[in-house]
């Protein structure tokens, strides 16, 4: 059977999208390596799945797979990259498209200038939706690690889980062994993303992410929106942000709690192609 796909990326975070609106994908834990592998496959951060509405007040479902296979709620650069593909392949002719994950409904748009919107929804706080086993929320919390100490951190969830740590200066951040020990810790019973924020001013941030499921991305898109929360919260950051990651600028934008986040940003097709499944 030849399976069709597309490459694509929003700022360097990489996807092998799927078209399942008219012939069913059920993917195996073998075709989604044989999909992210970048030695033996064809090589992504995630594989996103577009499929029909699961309910009428959505246009799309949309299904998202780490590159360890395991599948997440919310991957915001994987969104404007979607938005990208349903206007590229006709499949709605809609301005503004809806889109179910399996935690959240986002709404997706084209801003223009080759740019993708999309509403993230508003940030969930409190501990236990995160899920982050520490008791009462509070807008710092500290675990301590084994062979590294007390560390401090920010969490929120955007439809997945993310720890915010504030740092001097990303280039020199411990971005894969902390992000490891902290994605490993108990207190966060379904793992998390781990972001590493340096603030340069109230509208300027860079920002290093070690995602779940994946290792250090070039870019993270709810990473990039709960950062924006977190700064926020901290009063470092101001309501928009440039958030600056390895393989591009993210707009975010977010006027305070019991809101939705806004991001903007770039998405981008790279080319098409088939693989024969099984091979
Ligand atoms: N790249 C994403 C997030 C992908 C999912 C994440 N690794 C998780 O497991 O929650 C984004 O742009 O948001």
């Amino acid at each position: 059977m030849r399976l069709a796909f597309t490459k694509m990326h929003g700022a360097g975070n990489d996807f092998v999208v799927i078209d399942a609106t008219r012939t069913p994908f059920a993917p195996t834990p073998a075709l989604l390596r044989r999909l992210t592998d970048r030695r033996f496959g064809v090589g992504c951060d995630q594989v996103l799945v577009i499929e029909p509405p699961s309910t009428p007040d959505v246009d799309f479902d949309y299904r998202i797979f780490n590159a360890d296979g395991s599948e997440a709620g919310q991957c915001g650069n994987g969104a404007r990259a979607l938005a990208r593909y349903v206007r590229e392949a006709g499949l709605s002719d809609k301005d503004r498209i809806r889109v179910r994950t399996s935690t959240s409904v986002l709404e997706l748009g084209y801003a223009g200038d080759g740019l993708y919107t999309v509403d993230m929804g508003v940030p969930r706080l409190d501990p236990d939706e995160i899920p982050l086993r520490v008791g009462a929320r509070a807008i710092r919390y500290a675990l301590t690690l084994d062979g590294i100490g007390a560390v401090e951190f920010g969490a929120v969830s955007m439809g997945n889980p993310h720890a915010v740590l504030p740092v001097a200066a990303v280039e020199t951040a411990p971005v894969e062994s902390l992000g490891a020990a902290l994605q490993a810790h108990p207190a966060f019973p379904q793992s998390v993303n781990v972001g590493f924020l340096q603030v340069i001013s109230r509208e300027r941030a860079r920002l290093r992410v070690c995602e779940r499921g994946v290792g250090e991305t070039l870019a993270c898109g709810s990473g990039a929106c709960a950062a924006a929360v977190i700064g926020q919260l901290w009063g470092l950051l101001g309501e928009d942000v440039a958030m600056e990651l390895r393989g591009g600028v993210l707009r975010i934008r977010w006027p305070g709690e019991g809101h939705p986040v806004q991001m903007t940003g770039p998405a981008e097709t790279v080319f098409r192609g088939e693989i024969e499944w099984p091979s």
